[in-house]
């Protein structure tokens, strides 16, 4: 995809890093829409979107932010010399595709770009953008997360590695499960009321929730990993594993079933 022109950020994206991680996340999405309509399938779709879209986003990332590093599922820049991210003040935190596989499925929606600022030991700004709904939620516009709409509360689980034990806590509760694709897409879907909670354990990288807890915060939503510790970001080891984001008012509930039943 060299024909690709992203544009210059608007003026306010320069000043502003919430509209910064917003604008890069929306023209990622918009290459990876474009790459999608390219006749490639399958694996090949998902690494040509993958390759294209974390190109992109660093090259964007070394002409605009050069002094910053960044953290990607891709490739990690800035992991030695003065732009270690251990020891630089902001790090961008990118998944330059979340829900890999469902981005491989047109017509699926379930798939993102994110894009977190961490500084100075927080998140301090976040982008989610899911191009299949042509929507960038982030922190610089906070989502208001409507009344609940439906009876039962529902909870998002991945589509393919849904934890054991998130079955168990459903009947204990009394929710339903709504299986989904891409980490980011299950946290919008709780600030969207599509769903009230996304639970998660067995795997995952700091990519995969850095932007989507930032967006998740600013909207209000309860967030930490599943023993209730909070969700901390550019650590030594990226693995996070786990989290719980939902509406305030379930995240006891899920807590204390967590507490007796554990995760196993
Ligand atoms: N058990 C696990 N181990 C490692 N990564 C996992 C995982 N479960 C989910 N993930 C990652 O979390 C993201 C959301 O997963 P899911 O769609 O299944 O909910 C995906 O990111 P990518 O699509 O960026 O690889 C996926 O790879
Ligand atoms: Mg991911």
């Amino acid at each position: 995809m060299t024909d690709f022109d992203p544009g210059t950020p608007p003026a306010e994206a320069l000043e502003n890093d919430h509209l910064f991680a917003a604008w890069t996340a929306t023209v990622a999405g918009e290459l990876l829409l474009k790459v999608r309509t390219s006749g490639l399938e399958g694996k090949e779709l998902k690494d040509a979107g993958d390759l294209a879209s974390h190109e992109l986003l660093m090259g964007l990332f070394a002409q605009y932010k050069p002094e910053d590093a960044v953290l990607s599922e891709e490739e990690h820049r800035g992991t030695a010399g003065e732009r270690d991210r251990l020891s630089t003040p902001r790090v961008w935190i990118i998944d330059p595709v979340d829900g890999t596989r469902e981005y491989s499925e047109p017509p699926r929606d379930d798939w993102a770009v994110h894009v977190a600022l961490w500084q100075e030991g927080a998140l301090v700004a976040g982008a989610v953008a899911q191009p299949g709904l042509g929507r960038t939620f982030h922190t610089g516009q906070p989502l208001v997360v409507p009344a609940r709409t439906a009876p039962r509360p529902r909870i998002a689980v991945s589509r393919t590695r849904p934890p054991a034990f998130v079955q168990a806590l459903a009947e204990e509760i009394g929710a339903d499960l709504v299986a989904m694709g891409s980490a980011g897409a299950k946290v919008i879907s709780v600030a969207r009321d599509v769903t009230d909670a996304y639970v998660h354990a067995g795997g995952q990288y700091e990519w995969d929730s850095a932007a989507p807890v930032a967006v998740a915060r600013a909207a209000g939503l309860f967030t930490s990993r599943v023993d209730g510790t909070e969700l901390l970001y550019n650590q030594k080891e990226v693995r996070l594993p786990d989290l719980i984001v939902c509406r305030p008012e379930l995240a006891e509930p899920i807590l204390a079933f967590i507490r007796e039943h554990g995760v196993d």
